[in-house]
């Protein structure tokens, strides 16, 4: 018989009335021939309500009861759902995370799963039951409660279906599917019909609040299809599947993630292994960073900026202060007021001039630019946050995000087999499931890096840079811009193919000249090393196992990216294939 999961989240389950809605809506699918899972958040704001409760007695309330508390919101509304099965007259049970044995790790308000038991489901299932499973939690060895991270609800669900290997996995919200970006931001987003798992993945973690991003990971891992719709009609929705729905579109969403902080490190030593020391720090307050960009040094001296949730600044600068104890430098500044703004599609790897099109955009409305990392599916800019919507606005019109796409769209038809199944089954043994997993270690020692110092804080400088590259035709690969340091000035670096050095060295002393900056250095040989895999920037300690592993063998890193599913150092061409050897071996335990 087919398996649905079904996931409630709070807007869907907010009151009896929705609780009696999402009920009925399970009976149908039960009734249609499905053996039906639901998975039910909180009533609408009780985490949020929960939160401010613990506050008024703790400020620091300890994790472990924190957890305790969360969980109570999912516990209540299982139960409310089971009644109101009942009263409808079918079978139905609520069981708490502990009760379906979702067993995490130890890491409270943001635990990972590691197993997840079927059995009792498969029982209760086969008895003609609607199991209703509490979302966002689980328990750890010790039979603590722990709580997954906020958003864990679409994680558990998914996380359900890969193990049950369900025949869908439908997440009821309150919107009717994946928009372009946030449609309470930007009324004019266009709901896509189907997104691939990478885009969605990158979406999510830069803050597309529809999907938690571990959700994502674990889809992509397991092949698990994730149809998006509303708990308000039938109507289709969003299916979240490896093949999108048009993979040549250069972009294809965007999205805003306001609550950010930036901190600069200036002045420390250009020598291997100094960012490690700041980097490990934070990774060991299990603090996710994003947007490192390190300058290329001056005198020996490089300044590395970065970006952190902003309710994580205060544990990250203590971080940053430890480690500064040890290598030095000639300050720490920080702001808590930035927003990032990020353009994703996987089109845009192939095609030039896409950056230069959000640059001018932004440029166009006097919006300044902070700082820039891409990868190669996504651009992202820090911005101030009063200006952050505004930001998402125009690039979403940019990119003409709202336009249905004139070209028809190949159909997407479920791909379901024996032996699919029996591979998740395998990949299923004796693995922690959120375990990282890397699938690929490349060298690339095809580019050349340009880089401009001294760069005006001002808007449309990025704007012009790379306008004027595109027009000379040059495919820009990595573009990182630094945060500008105390004396006001940044540094914009970019990647370009060996064949276009010449030219594109060319244009950008032509620039240079033209705003005033101060140098054009470029470097013919450099070597870009890539780790790709599952849960690269949810595993906090890749990148710095990747800073680790090149700083052992005293290789210095000149450029960094980060992404979901990557992340690239640009090191000296001489040292790339002593720096593959040790990538290699650094990671030989999670390659697949
Ligand atoms: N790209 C996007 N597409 C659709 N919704 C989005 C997107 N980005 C952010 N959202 C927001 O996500 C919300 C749904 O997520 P959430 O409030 O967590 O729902 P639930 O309570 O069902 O889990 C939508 O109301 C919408 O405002
Ligand atoms: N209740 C938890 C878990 C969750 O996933 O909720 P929702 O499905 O409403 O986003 C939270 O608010 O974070």
């Amino acid at each position: 018989m087919p398996l649905i999961v079904q996931k409630f989240g709070g807007s869907s389950v907010a009151t009896p009335e929705k609780i009696l809605k999402a009920a009925r809506r399970a009976i149908r699918a039960q009734q249609e021939g499905n053996q039906v899972v639901m998975v039910v958040s909180a009533m609408g704001d009780t985490t949020d309500d929960l939160l401010e409760l613990a506050a008024q007695v703790n400020e620091r309330p300890p994790a472990r009861e924190m957890d305790m508390l969360l969980s109570t919101g999912e516990q209540i509304s299982v139960a409310l759902m089971a009644m109101a099965i009942h009263s409808l007259g079918n079978k139905a049970i609520s069981l708490t995370g502990a009760q379906i044995g979702v067993k995490t790790d130890a890491s409270y308000r943001k635990a990972r799963i590691k197993s997840i038991e079927t059995s009792r489901m498969r029982k209760l299932l086969d008895e003609g039951n609607i199991v209703i499973a509490a979302g966002f939690q689980g328990i750890d060895e010790d039979f603590n409660i722990t709580t997954l991270g906020r958003g864990g609800s679409d994680t558990t669900a998914v996380a359900l279906a890969a193990v049950l290997r369900a025949d869908a996995c439908e997440i009821y919200t309150d919107v009717d599917g994946v928009y372009t970006t946030d449609p309470r931001v930007v009324p004019e987003a266009r709901r896509v019909s189907r997104i691939g798992y990478d885009e969605m993945l990158e979406l999510a973690s830069l803050g597309a609040g529809v999907m938690h991003s571990r959700s994502i990971e674990f889809g992509k891992k397991f092949d698990v299809p994730i149809h998006v719709r509303s708990s308000f009609t039938d109507q289709p929705g969003t299916m979240i599947v490896a093949e999108p729905e048009r993979p040549d579109m250069a972009v294809s969403g965007a999205a805003i993630t306001k609550d950010e902080a930036r901190i600069t490190v200036e002045g420390i030593p250009d020598v291997p292994g100094t960012s490690l020391e700041i980097f490990k720090r934070i990774a060991d307050r299990n603090i996710s960073v994003d947007m490192i960009v390190q300058n290329v040094g001056e005198s020996g001296k490089a300044d590395v900026s970065f970006t952190v949730p902003r309710n994580e600044l205060d544990a990250a600068l203590e971080a940053v202060r430890e480690g500064v104890r040890i290598v030095g430098a000639a300050g720490i500044t920080s702001d808590d007021s930035v927003a990032k703004v990020s353009v994703v599609g996987l089109g845009m790897a192939r095609q030039t001039g896409v950056a230069e099109r959000m640059f001018r955009a932004l440029a166009a409305a006097g919006i300044n630019i902070q700082m820039i990392t891409t990868s190669e599916i996504k651009i992202s800019v820090l911005v101030r946050r009063d200006e952050a919507q505004k930001a998402l606005r125009i690039v979403h019109q940019e990119f003409e995000l709202d336009k249905e796409p004139t070209t028809p769209i190949e159909p997407w038809t479920p791909k379901s087999s024996q032996s699919d199944a029996a591979d998740v089954i395998a990949r299923l043994q004796g693995i922690n499931m959120e375990d990282l997993t890397i699938d690929d270690i490349q060298l690339d020692s095809k580019q050349s890096r340009v880089t401009i110092s001294g760069v005006p804080d001002a808007p449309g400088i990025a704007a012009k840079v790379f306008e004027q590259v595109a027009a000379g035709g040059v495919f820009v690969d990595m573009i990182v811009q630094s945060h500008p340091t105390s004396s006001g000035e940044a540094t914009l670096s970019f990647t370009v193919p060996d064949e276009q050095l010449v030219k594109s060295v060319e244009v950008a002393k032509q620039v240079a000249k033209s705003l005033a900056c101060k140098e054009v250095t470029s470097s013919p040989a450099i070597a870009k090393l890539s780790v790709s895999g599952v849960g690269l920037r949810t595993h906090t300690g890749v990148a710095i196992r990747m800073f680790k592993a090149l700083s052992d063998a005293g290789i210095n890193l000149e450029m960094i990216n980060t992404s979901e599913v990557r992340v690239n150092v640009v090191v000296d061409g001489a040292a790339g294939e002593r720096g593959m050897k040790q990538l290699q071996q650094a990671f030989s335990d999670v390659m697949r």
